[in-house]
């Protein structure tokens, strides 16, 4: 078989891609740089094993980092496979798959396979009110990253106990903290993230039989696995050994949450004979673009050093700009996008542009300059839909009809809309209920019943409240549901938040609490139920089934609310396409951890200085680096880097060391001016054809934008030398 044999999806593959594809070595790994096509090779490979090896697809599995990236891999293997054959595959995040085994198997560990999955907002709740009650003084953010990293690990080193200064703290009180939460958890028949790994590791060590099935296993951002995941891959691959990962030691940028970058060496060390395979070309970015960049993640003298060539256009070189404060510089942003936008005859539209920020606090005034401007926008990552006030609300709704013993989210909407139950009551109730081993919903369902009085002392308007209008129709919406109850055909999920909304007279509540404001949250609302549909619509059994195993048998998984509510809490957020509602392009403002993976004609990263990148409260200025390059990495033509030079709290700032350390003629000090042959070179890198001088000068005209396409100096007029950072004056 040669490179322009067979399916189509092969002939688009270089050598090195090819011979990764094709290896007939059980274990592949996959180690290159950013845009190097590791994930195409991946999505390859898939189809190799398949179509060549003759392997079943619900024989494969492949284990992506976000479900926009399983999905994309999904389809793109689809294509290349036909016939539907994509769909046996089992494709998903490690968590989305790990549910999947535990929903099917978990009773044989005895789960209860109706569980809820525990979101951070959840755990932190919990912990609080743990750390409060054990009167220790733990700080409830330290004991939630020592309980998340102590069961990360999975089995690779013992767990160091520090605190923010980097103490030791006191372990006992962590372990009776952890205790308690765990404790708590099953009692409300919740699984945190961490836990639906964990419990799926003991799963599979107790019965491997789950997995029989099971050819090979496939990793994406192999670099961002951590201790459990790992246990996972080897668990899933236990039969065959026959596992393929990619990864890029360069990318990893998920420290905080216990990625190992030592997961590369233990796989080298557990599976000898590894067929190592490095991809040395960049496809995406030009070779201004790369150079730069390099020049950034080489300032690492740790790093696992791997060749990167440029193919593409040498293109311009990366601006560096430097802003009077953060208004300027969403100004700034914006009056580019807008330029290049015009100057490119339309060429590059909205959604060819994205905001790349350190952190999702950043957005504020990006978001503003743009609506102002009438440009669409779409967030991703840190800005989550399902934590807005209202959706959280009817989603809290939504978990106690599913799960009436999820303690913590009735104790959030007891008193929303308000029953006349305060603060102290509800937490009152709550330990009553810890101390009674019962949760709450029973505790205040055998009051209002008249079955057990409740110790704490609620007043007799407040019981009918709670009895009339929370007890009594969320009883009632459950029953609905029931395909068993006799009450007619059972209601369907929509159906059930429709009444639900109708029931908790949302629309009312929303105009009384918010006022003005309320009209973009009843917009959410409307927006949360098309959501519902198009979950309903897109949703079919088959699609999370796993395939059966003879003699081993499995739950079936046809609850759909319990679907529905596992995809938000699992969902990186909601998913949105690149085009608005109308159908508008619309420009991306991403974090740069959610832009993982992805990539843009045209990137800006603002807010360049040290405190936000490198951020002011991270440990480890490695893994900076690497979010500055991950970030840098992502844009394909055109790359904008800035820096205010005051914040909001007046303090002056300092260009960031990582691109101070860079000579400034690697930069542009402002925008470049788009003349013919910089727009063909932009044209040429992303595989487009610019439109003739006259349609780009009549676009240009219609909109009587500036003369000679140059930046416009007149409101941004620091010179970049005068930007460089004090240290360098
Ligand atoms: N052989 C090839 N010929 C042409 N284009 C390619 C080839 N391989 C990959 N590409 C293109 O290069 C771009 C980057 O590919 P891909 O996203 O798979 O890279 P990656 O290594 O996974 O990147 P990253 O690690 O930065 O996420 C994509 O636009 C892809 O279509």
């Amino acid at each position: 078989m040669s490179l322009t044999d067979g399916n189509a999806i092969f002939k688009s593959l270089n050598k090195a891609q090819y011979r990764a594809v094709s290896s007939e070595a059980p274990t592949v790994a996959i180690l290159a740089g950013p845009g190097s096509g590791k994930t195409h090779t991946l999505t390859s490979r898939v189809v190799w094993l398949i179509d060549h090896v003759g392997i079943q697809p619900q024989d494969v599995i492949v284990a992506t980092f976000t479900n926009k990236a399983s999905n994309e891999m999904k389809a793109r293997i689809g294509n290349a496979l036909g016939d539907g054959r994509e769909k046996g595959i089992i494709i998903g995040t490690f968590h989305s798959i790990a549910r999947r085994y535990l929903v099917k198997y978990g009773q044989r560990i005895g789960l209860d396979p109706k569980f809820g999955i525990a979101d951070d907002s959840d755990s932190r709740g919990v912990i609080t009110r743990i750390c409060k009650r054990l009167d220790t003084h733990l700080e409830p953010p330290v004991a939630r990253a020592w309980i998340s990293k102590r069961k990360a690990k999975g089995t690779s080193d013992e767990l160091a106990i520090k605190d923010k200064k980097g103490q030791s703290v006191e372990s006992r009180a962590l372990e009776q903290c952890f205790q308690e939460y765990q404790s708590q958890l099953e009692r409300s028949n919740l699984l945190d993230y961490d836990d639906l790994l964990v419990r799926c590791v003991e799963l599979l060590r107790k019965f491997p039989q789950c997995v029989s099935n099971i050819q090979t296993v496939l990793i994406d951002e192999y670099q961002d696995t951590n201790g459990v995941q790992y246990d996972l891959m080897r668990l899933f691959a236990r039969k065959q050994r026959r596992i393929t990962i990619v990864g890029d030691p360069d990318q990893s940028i998920y420290g905080w949450r216990s990625a190992e970058i030592k997961n590369l060496h233990r796989l080298l060390r557990d599976y000898p004979g590894t067929d190592e395979i490095s991809l040395e070309e960049n496809y995406r970015s030009s070779s201004c673009i790369l150079d730069t960049s390099l020049k950034v993640i080489q300032q690492d003298q740790e790093r696992y050093k791997k060749v990167l060539l440029p193919v593409r256009d040498k293109g311009t070189r990366p601006v560096l700009r430097k802003l009077k404060n953060s208004n300027d510089e969403a100004d700034w942003i914006v009056s580019e996008i807008k330029r290049i936008r015009m100057l490119s005859g339309n060429m590059i539209d909205f959604d060819d542009f994205a905001i790349l920020l350190r952190s999702a606090a950043l957005s504020r005034q990006v978001e503003s300059t743009l609506g102002r401007e009438g440009i669409a926008y779409r967030m991703v990552g840190g800005f989550k839909f399902y934590e807005r006030t209202e959706i959280k609300i009817l989603l809290d709704y939504m978990r106690i009809i599913h799960q009436p013993d999820n303690n913590d989210a009735l104790a959030r909407i007891i008193n929303v809309p308000k029953r006349g139950i305060g603060d102290m009551t509800i937490k009152a109730l709550l330990e009553e209920a810890e101390k009674s081993s019962m949760s709450l919903w029973q505790l205040v369902e055998k009051h209002c019943r008249g079955q057990r009085r409740a110790k704490t002392n609620i007043r007799q308007q407040t019981e009918n409240a709670l009895s009339g209008s929370l007890m009594k129709p969320l009883n009632s919406l459950r029953e609905r549901l029931r395909s068993d109850a006799g009450v007619g055909t059972p209601m369907n999920l929509v159906e059930l938040l429709q009444k639900l909304i109708r029931d908790l007279k949302f629309e009312d509540y929303l105009e009384a609490t918010y006022g003005a404001e309320y009209e973009s949250r009843w917009a959410n609302v409307q927006e949360f139920v098309t959501l519902a549909e198009e979950f309903m619509r897109q949703s079919r059994v088959d699609d999370e089934a796993l395939p059966t195993i003879d003699g081993f048998a499995q739950a079936t998984d046809d609850d759909l609310l319990a679907r529905f509510l596992s995809n938000v809490s699992l969902a990186s957020d909601k998913q949105t396409e690149d085009k608005g509602q109308e159908g508008k392009p619309l420009v991306t403002i991403s974090t740069i951890h959610a832009a993982k993976g992805l990539e843009w004609p045209v990137v800006f990263i603002p807010a360049v200085y040290n405190g936000s990148i490198p951020h002011i409260r991270a440990d480890d200025q490695d893994e900076e680096r690497r979010l500055l390059y991950v970030a840098m990495t992502r844009a394909k033509a055109l790359l904008y880097l800035s820096c205010p030079q005051n914040i909001a709290t007046g303090k002056t700032t300092e260009l960031s060391s990582f691109i101070d350390l860079l000579p400034s003629s690697a930069f542009l000090p402002k925008g470049p001016s788009f003349d013919r042959p910089v727009m063909s070179s932009v044209a040429k890198i992303l595989g487009r054809e610019l439109p003739p001088d006259n349609i780009i000068y009549k676009v240009s005209r219609m909109r009587q934008a500036t003369a000679h396409g140059r930046e416009n100096d007149r409101n941004f007029s620091t010179p970049l030398r005068a930007c460089r950072s004090r240290k360098s004056q």
